[in-house]
């Protein structure tokens, strides 16, 4: 018999509403087990999905699906609602070529109300459907599921600010506070939040909650402003209360017995409300438990031996290249401070933090903050390096043409992630961090074409008195060692890394080793472009001059990256060579392996080779 037979039995939210309450925790169980399972053939992120099963189940159990929306914040803790929601099957290509996402995306299911992947859009998303059901007179409910870590954005308080003071709105904010972020969170709302969960309030505050929802409005109003007053006495609890929300809570976020009474209780009141569930990240997998870091975001693994092994003996990646430069530049330059919008891990920042925990700032999930952050401290004489991946520095655009470039001052951004990142997919991709960094003046923008190239292009930043970015892909590169050793470069000047004739291949970046491949294939120049700004114009103009064919590479939209600089330079030479740019296409691009989607938007040998072919043919 199946070890999961309760659970192949719903196919829909209706199925599991059809079952006794009692049932549910053998369906729990059973998802959970599936999850691990499932999730250790897959990879993807598993912590948060096993803390959230109960609350998955909860909800779609309590309420009417997906006539009620429900929107997940980040979205990496979907699996189980995909489960719920007829996916089950579809969780085998979970992140894969072809397969399902690893977070909601409303073109996937009808249970997907709002696409996320980008932290703390729930409330504001939730905001709007609530108004809009409210303004069409629709009777159903808008909830936001929010975790501790994403609560610390400003768009998280925005919305609450918003939606606390709106009329006849029929919201419920989720809070799932796990008491970690991919790492511990950090801030002052992570000490309101601890001071929410200690013993003797969390007891309390369960109990009388329970009786207040037991009642029925007004009554329950009227119990509440009690309850609301007596936490006010012991506890912070009252801090969305200010908002204008109704709190209650804490309550056990793995307790069905306490989750589903609580949320039928919540349906049946009117206004902003606000239901602050506790829940443990990995709970139910005692080696995820232990380690929730480990195990947030996994590749393939067995899942009875766990996850293997420390350090891979192969190549660097270009994220430990970035981490062990910051620490030997720390060493020699005392003004080097290094920020991370709340991405130590992934960022390469765990080293920096154990060496330099005075100079080693996680700011929470906040980019915007952490780069106006980095501007104050560059005002005091510092030099900021805040390490950010591409796709969230897009949430950072303002602070970067107002705060840090408008008034020249030298932050570093080490945008990791540039490129295609493979298994997040279209929302993680740093597919536009050219296009959007090339147009904004003061900026020096560089892009290595390998690992030791990256830690001289770092260096080079520091050395630069004004802002600059330094921007490498997820993984790892050729493979070169980086030299100890550490000198500036020429400021905007690329390098020939081949000469051929005829066509110049021109690449910038993740793309100089594929080029070289090609200028082989067809006897091609060359170049290692290194700057996207200030772009190397002799070269261009030089590279013009001798060749008939000009061809951009660069692992970044082809609308507006550096292959539309290099247009515009042509453009203003006396000869002027036809131009065919290379990158990525002007649409968004699935989940997959990095090399598998290179490949099918024509940046590997084959496709390059072909669209070369193609000009030559007349066929473009
Ligand atoms: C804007 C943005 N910045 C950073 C991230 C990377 N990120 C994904 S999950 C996560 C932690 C979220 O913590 P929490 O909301 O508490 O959820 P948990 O992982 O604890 O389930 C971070 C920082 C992101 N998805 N979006
Ligand atoms: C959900 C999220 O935004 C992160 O967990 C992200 O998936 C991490 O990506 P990397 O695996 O590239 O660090
Ligand atoms: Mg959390």
């Amino acid at each position: 018999m199946s070890p999961y037979s309760n659970l192949e039995r719903i196919h829909s939210p209706a199925d599991l509403r059809a079952l006794d309450r009692r049932e549910l925790a053998v369906v729990a169980d059973e998802l959970r087990a599936f999850l691990i399972e499932s999730v250790s053939k897959t990879g993807g992120h598993l912590s948060s999905n096993l803390g959230t099963v109960e609350l998955s189940i909860a909800l779609h159990y309590v309420f009417n699906t997906p006539e009620d929306r429900i929107v997940w914040d980040v979205g990496h803790q979907t699996y189980g609602h995909k489960v719920l929601t007829g996916r089950r099957e579809a969780m085998s290509g979970l992140r894969h070529w072809g397969g399902i996402s690893g977070f909601p995306r409303r073109c996937e299911s009808e249970y997907d109300t709002f696409g996320t992947a980008h932290s703390s859009t729930s409330i504001s998303a939730a905001l709007g459907m609530a108004a809009a059901a409210r303004d069409r007179g629709e009777d159903r409910s808008a909830i936001a599921v929010i975790g501790d870590g994403a609560m610390s954005a400003g768009m998280a308080f925005e919305a609450l600010n918003n939606g606390g003071d709106m009329e006849g709105i029929n919201l419920l904010v989720i809070l799932n506070d796990n008491e970690m972020s991919i790492s511990p969170p950090v801030g002052a709302l992570t000490k309101i939040l601890a001071r929410l969960m200690s013993g003797s309030t969390y007891n309390t505050a369960r109990k009388v909650g329970e009786k207040v929802l037991g009642m029925a409005p007004p009554v329950a109003e009227l119990a509440r402003k009690v309850e609301e007053h007596v936490k006010g006495m012991i506890t912070p609890g009252t801090l969305f209360e200010e908002f204008g929300f109704h709190y209650y809570g804490p309550i056990d976020g793995h307790d069905l017995d306490a989750l589903v009474p609580t949320l039928q209780n919540i349906k049946k009141l009117k206004g902003p409300q606000f239901l602050h569930v506790i829940t443990r990240k990995g709970h139910g997998y005692k080696l995820a438990e232990a380690d929730p870091i480990l195990y947030h975001g996994v590749s393939k693994f067995d899942s009875a031996a766990g996850i293997q092994g420390g350090k891979s003996a192969g190549k660097l990646t270009y994220t430990q290249v970035f981490g062990d430069w910051l620490c030997d530049m720390a060493a020699t330059d005392k003004r080097i401070v290094g920020i991370t919008p709340a991405m130590r891990e992934g960022s390469g920042l765990v080293r920096f933090e154990q060496e330099y925990p005075d100079r080693y700032y996680d700011v929470g999930i906040a980019e915007q903050h952490a780069l106006t952050f980095a501007a104050g401290m560059a005002c005091e004489g510092y030099r900021p390096v805040v390490a950010i991946y591409s796709t969230f520095l897009q949430r950072a655009y303002d602070q970067l043409i107002h705060d840090i470039a408008l008034q020249n001052l030298p932050v570093l951004l080490a945008i990791d992630r540039g490129g295609l990142v493979g298994a997040d997919g279209a929302t993680h991709h740093g597919a536009f961090d050219l296009s959007y960094l090339a147009c904004v003046p003061n900026l020096v923008i560089m892009a290595p074409a390998d690992e030791n190239e990256c830690r001289q292009m770092l260096y080079t930043a520091v050395c630069h008195d004004g802002p600059t970015a330094v921007r490498y892909p997820r993984g790892s590169g050729t493979g070169v060692e980086p030299d100890k050793t550490m000198t500036a470069l020429p400021i905007g000047k690329g390098e020939i890394r081949r000469r051929g004739s005829k066509i110049a291949v021109l690449a910038f970046g993740s793309m100089v080793p594929v080029a070289l491949e090609v200028g082989d294939a067809l006897d091609a120049t060359v170049a290692n472009m290194r700057f996207i700004k200030p772009l190397d114009d002799a070269l261009v103009a030089e590279l013009a001059a001798t060749h008939e064919l000009i061809v951009t590479l660069e692992e970044n939209a082809v609308v507006g990256g550096a292959g539309a600089e290099v247009s515009r330079c042509v453009d203003t030479l006396p000869s002027r060579p036809r131009v065919l740019r290379l990158g990525l296409p002007d649409r968004f691009i699935d989940h997959g392996d990095q090399a598998q989607l290179l490949a099918s938007v024509g940046l590997d040998k084959a496709g390059i080779l072909e669209s070369i072919a193609r000009i030559y043919s007349g066929n473009s």
